[in-house]
């Protein structure tokens, strides 16, 4: 293992130091008041090793860490130290950080959708993704409930264990879980990422219990309830689908009436839908969703990258990091200044920041300078 000049960083009472290796980007932290180095527990997809790595303290928050050497959508990390999300998961016997991967731009929040079972949200989903594919992406949430006929592993659900997905919402990997009429119920960390590195919206197809949570989470949403005309109705199309027992039909008819008196007062949601005709339900959910032409809907930023040299330089002032990647050569321009905004910094998913701006700065030899903006 060869291991690299790391960097390190002070606040308050601690001393970060990032140093990364072929192998591996690790952290440790020095406590002032006691002198002693402790290892972390590091929440998040740790990014791949690289050719070593430039890193600023953006605030007391969280670090940036600019990669040398890796992929264009690859290269721009932060350390989280004390953000909300950190703030959430700490415990007391051992220090967390966490890592999250920079995103250019601002993807448009993801969008929670609940409702009793029955009532229609897959449908409404469905629709949503079949008019709309490029833009919205669904969270594949893991359940330990049995695959219906028609359902596939990874596609409608990630089937699963109870003890393996207790474990894992033991090493933190879920954003939210519940326990649903018997089963268990949870998004992961991961299945929110993947649709945002497709640049797309995220739908998540959640219980109350959950949407809750993810309303407590740092994730920042949109809360849509869909309610059923009535129990009646709700019941007939449960029946109608055939995909629950007579006693899983009881079950979940029983726990509706706590969900619809949850869902429609609890404050948890922006937004409460009456799917009764579908057609009429569907255009409400694409109006409040921006998608009936009133507005540019396709506004989702593009996963993009920043073409780095592996030699470069790195300095703070302000809210913007200048990336100096040298001097500019003759005659043609050359982008020798890459600027990143952090002023408007959001935290998305666990494991994702948004909101970073950057800029290119071309020089051209005669001192004529250009920009071109990148999010
Ligand atoms: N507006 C509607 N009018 C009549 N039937 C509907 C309407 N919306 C959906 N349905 C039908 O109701 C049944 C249940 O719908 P769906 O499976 O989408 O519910 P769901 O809310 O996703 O349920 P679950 O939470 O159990 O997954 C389906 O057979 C669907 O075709
Ligand atoms: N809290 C969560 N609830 C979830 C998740 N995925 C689905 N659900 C909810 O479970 C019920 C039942 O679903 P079914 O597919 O068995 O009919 C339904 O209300 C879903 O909204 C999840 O990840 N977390």
């Amino acid at each position: 293992m060869i291991c690299r000049m790391g960097t390190d960083f002070q606040f308050q009472m601690a001393l970060y130091l990032i140093a990364g290796s072929d192998e591996s980007i690790g952290v440790k932290i020095y406590d002032k008041s006691t002198g002693k180095w402790t290892v972390p527990t590091v929440l998040g997809k740790e990014p791949k090793p690289c050719k070593g790595h430039s890193a600023v303290a953006i605030n007391e928050d969280r670090i940036l860490v600019i990669k040398k050497g890796a992929t264009p959508d690859d290269c721009i990390w932060f350390l989280e130290v004390d953000t909300q999300y950190v703030r959430e998961q700490k415990t007391i016997e051992t220090e967390i950080v966490a890592w999250s991967k920079g995103v250019i731009g601002n993807a448009q929040k993801p969008v929670v959708i609940s409702g009793p079972s029955g009532v229609g949200k897959g449908t409404l989903i469905s629709l949503l993704m079949k008019e709309f594919p490029s833009m919205f992406g669904f969270s594949v949430s893991h359940t330990t409930r049995k695959p219906r006929d028609m359902e596939k592993d990874g596609v409608h659900y990630h089937f699963t264990e109870r003890s393996v997905m207790e474990k894992e919402i033991k090493d933190g990997k879920f954003l939210e879980f519940a326990s649903v009429h018997g089963n268990l119920y949870g998004t992961s960390i991961e299945a929110v990422e993947v649709v945002a590195d497709d640049g797309k919206r995220c739908i998540l197809d959640i219980d109350v219990q959950g949407a809750r949570s993810v309303r407590a989470s740092s994730l920042e949403a949109i809360f849509i309830f869909i309610c059923p005309p009535s129990m009646g109705q709700l019941e007939e199309r449960l029946r109608a689908r055939g995909t629950e027992t007579e006693e899983q039909i009881l079950k979940r008819l029983c726990n509706a009436k706590a969900e619809i008196e949850q869902g429609t007062s609890s404050g948890i949601f922006d937004h409460i839908l009456y799917n009764d005709e579908l057609d009429e339900c569907y255009k409400t959910l694409k109006k409040l969703l921006g998608l009936d032409g009133s507005t540019v809907a396709n506004s989702q930023t593009a996963p993009g990258g920043i073409d780095l040299p592996v030699d470069h330089s790195v300095s703070k002032i302000d809210n913007k990091i200048l990336i100096n990647c040298g001097t500019p050569g003759s005659g043609e321009a050359s982008k020798n200044l890459i600027v990143l905004d952090v002023s408007s910094l959001k935290e998305g998913a666990p494991g994702r920041t948004r909101g970073l701006d950057v800029y290119t700065v071309y020089s051209f030899s005669d001192g004529l300078n250009g920009i071109n903006k990148l999010s």
